[in-house]
């Protein structure tokens, strides 16, 4: 779903329109391609809550900086000071080249009168090189510390976006806002804070030589002074509204850039090259991305084309204003009030005005632009992760025994009405066997999330060993977990790095590992690799060994092995196994997890029936509990899948 999808479908349709909004895909793989944006906030219209916005966005704005500089200062000091020192001189830089060309233009019309040398020609030409020079250098110097700055902003910021997203809890990652807020702060905001930053120095140094600009105008003429002023000011309000737009398109078009994504994932990547060819779905894909683009193309035509348009529209304003000024200055010269050096001093001057109160409106309007975008990593850095420890989390026993309860536990997944897991209660006692059983979307998996405290339960309560797990450390907690999901991990490393990543202490122990492997049976394919342990596995290796399906899950369950916990958690461990390896599996099973509590889940009943107990869900209520005797005699829902698969077995 995209975020506010029966809304935003009720807004292309219309209430009572051709479609009910419950037929709109918005998956982008059918349907119509305009995929509705999230709602932008309303634009102001009178001039009223026009201004008392511009009053928040400058508040806003402003308050953001200081966020920046300590980004900045943080990145590098030494390039904080370099840039802001070059800022300064920069800025005072246009106006002594303006009073030297003065200067110099009056020696030629004196030394032409003979009242002065060519010897001060001399000097003030030298000056004016100097003046040049600094102004070459210092451009020099900002172009390199930006540079260097960014560089070192862009990791400051990628690495803090990675370590907030390492610490946020799973149901962030399901959810599509957060997604697409995620998706900005680690693809859009890392270059934001240099451009803020930029934008503030381009601001500071455009106030200096705006100020001293106008200092020298306003000495000779305050009307010259007060035209120049104003002349900008329509090209900031235009740009200002187009920056903001510019944002929302870009947040807004997430929904549809990440369904391009998506349908170019699923021509490009490997994993999905099999099904696509099969199906032919290559050139299906293919033709929806380029309507999706073109949808995504034509919005982001419109907003440049707009932002252009209008803001050389009302950039034409201030070149009229420029040349009456011109005019102004040329008659006064021609009346004898003016020196051919005022002139030029003149002339420079009220251009140099105009481009500063248009650089400062510019240099607002990117600050404004780029708050934007750094709201949304801010407000990303600010989510609290929701499964966090107690303030003073209660210390594991030192031998943690295994003792699971589940107390009337009801758990409904973020954003769904229907509950996952409805008032389970049941009891494992330490080192107890347990098979989960039940039909597809039954809950079974909801169960092992909720006990590796992935997600806390809406009602109820699970105790460990008598205690609720929200009164642990969730992170001292999982140390007491090995678990093995349904939707493994399959990393791109060697076959050792894959199994010691179940336990960071032990990752570069190979004893460890290899014995791992042996629990698993994965130690015999291991061995036959080309480089045994340390041969890389996955495709993104040159050369990298591609292995099965059953080979890669026996990958799985040795790095779920490599740790020595007392709770043992495995989602359908045997899923990819062949009958052999599985039946040496779950008789391997029954030694490696003597002392452990062990939960797994299995569709096939010839090795439920090992378990000690077994534990059947229904709907998200447990429908039985017991041996598998006990099930068996009580001819209920157990007995009658059992006897569905083994009558299947028997022909
Ligand atoms: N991340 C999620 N967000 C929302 N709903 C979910 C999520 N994961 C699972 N569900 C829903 O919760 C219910 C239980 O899912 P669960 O994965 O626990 O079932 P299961 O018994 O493990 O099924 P299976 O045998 O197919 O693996 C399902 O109806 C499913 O649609």
């Amino acid at each position: 779903m995209i975020p506010g999808g029966r809304d935003a479908a009720v807004r292309v349709f219309g209430r009572r329109g051709r479609r009910p909004p419950q037929t709109v895909p918005d998956s982008g793989l059918t349907g119509p391609v305009d995929i509705p944006e999230p709602k932008q906030p309303d634009e102001p219209k009178d001039l009223r809550s026009r201004f008392a916005r511009m009053r928040t966005s400058v508040a806003g704005t402003v308050r953001g900086l200081p966020k920046v500089a300590k980004l900045t200062w943080q990145a590098s000091p030494v390039l904080t000071i370099l840039i802001a020192l070059v800022t300064v001189v920069s800025g005072l830089l246009p106006t002594v080249t303006a009073y030297i060309a003065k200067i110099l233009l009056d020696s030629v019309v004196a030394a032409i009168q003979h009242r002065g040398t060519t010897g001060d020609i001399v000097w003030i030409t030298l000056f004016q090189f100097g003046a040049l020079a600094a102004t070459a250098i210092s451009s020099a110097i900002t172009t390199i510390a930006q540079s260097l700055l960014q560089e070192r902003m862009t990791l400051t910021i990628r690495n803090e976006v990675m370590a907030h997203a390492s610490k946020l809890h799973l149901a962030y990652f399901e959810g599509s806002t957060s997604y697409d807020m995620l998706r900005q702060a680690a693809q859009e905001a890392p270059s934001r804070p240099l451009s803020m930053m930029t934008s503030a120095l381009g601001l500071i140094r455009t106030t200096i030589t705006f100020a001293s600009m106008i200092a020298l105008l306003v000495s000779i003429s305050p009307l010259l002074a007060l035209v120049s002023l104003l002349a900008p000011i329509p090209a900031f309000v235009s740009q200002s509204r187009y920056g903001s737009r510019a944002f929302w398109l870009t947040f807004l078009m997430s929904p549809i850039k990440r369904r391009m994504d998506y349908l170019s994932s699923l021509v490009t990547t490997d994993q999905y090259a099999k099904e696509t060819k099969l199906f032919g779905l290559g050139p299906y894909f293919v033709e929806r991305f380029r309507k999706l683009g073109q949808v995504s193309y034509e919005r982001q035509r419109k907003l440049t084309v707009h932002r252009n348009v209008a803001a050389t529209s009302w950039g034409l304003l201030s070149t009229l204003a420029g040349s009456a000024i011109a005019l102004y200055i040329a008659l006064e010269a021609v009346g004898g009030r003016l020196t051919l050096g005022d002139l030029a001093l003149y002339t420079a001057a009220a251009t140099s005005v105009q481009t500063s109160v248009s650089g400062l409106f510019t240099a607002f309007s990117g600050m404004y632009e780029n708050n934007l975008y750094l709201d949304t990593l801010y407000r990303f850095l600010g989510t609290e992760p929701e499964i966090v420890a107690p303030a003073r989390p209660r210390p594991l026993p030192t031998t943690v025994e295994g003792h699971i309860r589940f107390e009337t536990v009801s758990f409904s997944y973020p954003g769904t009405a229907e509950p996952a897991l409805h008032g389970v209660s049941f009891e494992i006692r330490p080192g107890e066997t347990v098979a989960v059983v039940g039909r597809n979307g039954a809950g079974k998996s909801t169960l092992f999330k909720l006990l590796c405290r992935l997600y806390d339960p809406t009602a109820g309560r699970i105790l460990l060993d008598g205690v609720d797990l929200r009164e642990f450390d969730p992170e001292a907690l999982r140390t007491q977990i090995s678990a093995m999901f349904q939707d493994y991990v399959t990393y791109q490393g060697t076959a050792a790095e894959n199994i010691g990543l179940g336990d960071l202490d032990r990752l570069t122990d190979r004893p460890h590992i290899e014995e791992s492997a042996r629990r698993a049976g994965a130690d015999e394919r291991i061995a036959a690799l080309p480089e045994g342990y340390d041969s890389p596995l996955g495709r993104w290796f040159d050369q990298g060994v591609s292995l099965s399906g059953g080979e890669w899950q026996k990958i799985a369950l040795a790095r779920a092995f490599q740790r020595e916990t007392p709770i043992l958690i495995l989602d359908e461990p045997t899923s990819a196994l062949d009958a052999q390896a599985e039946h040496d599996l779950f008789s391997r099973l029954r030694t490696l997890s003597s002392g452990r509590t062990t939960l797994y889940i299995s569709h096939r009943f010839s090795t439920v029936r090992q378990a000690e107990r077994i534990l059947l869900l229904d709907h998200g209520k447990v429908a039985e509990y017991g041996t598998h005797e006990e099930l068996m005699a009580a001819e209920g829902g157990y007995a009658e899948l059992f006897t569905l698969q083994a009558r299947a077995y028997l022909g």
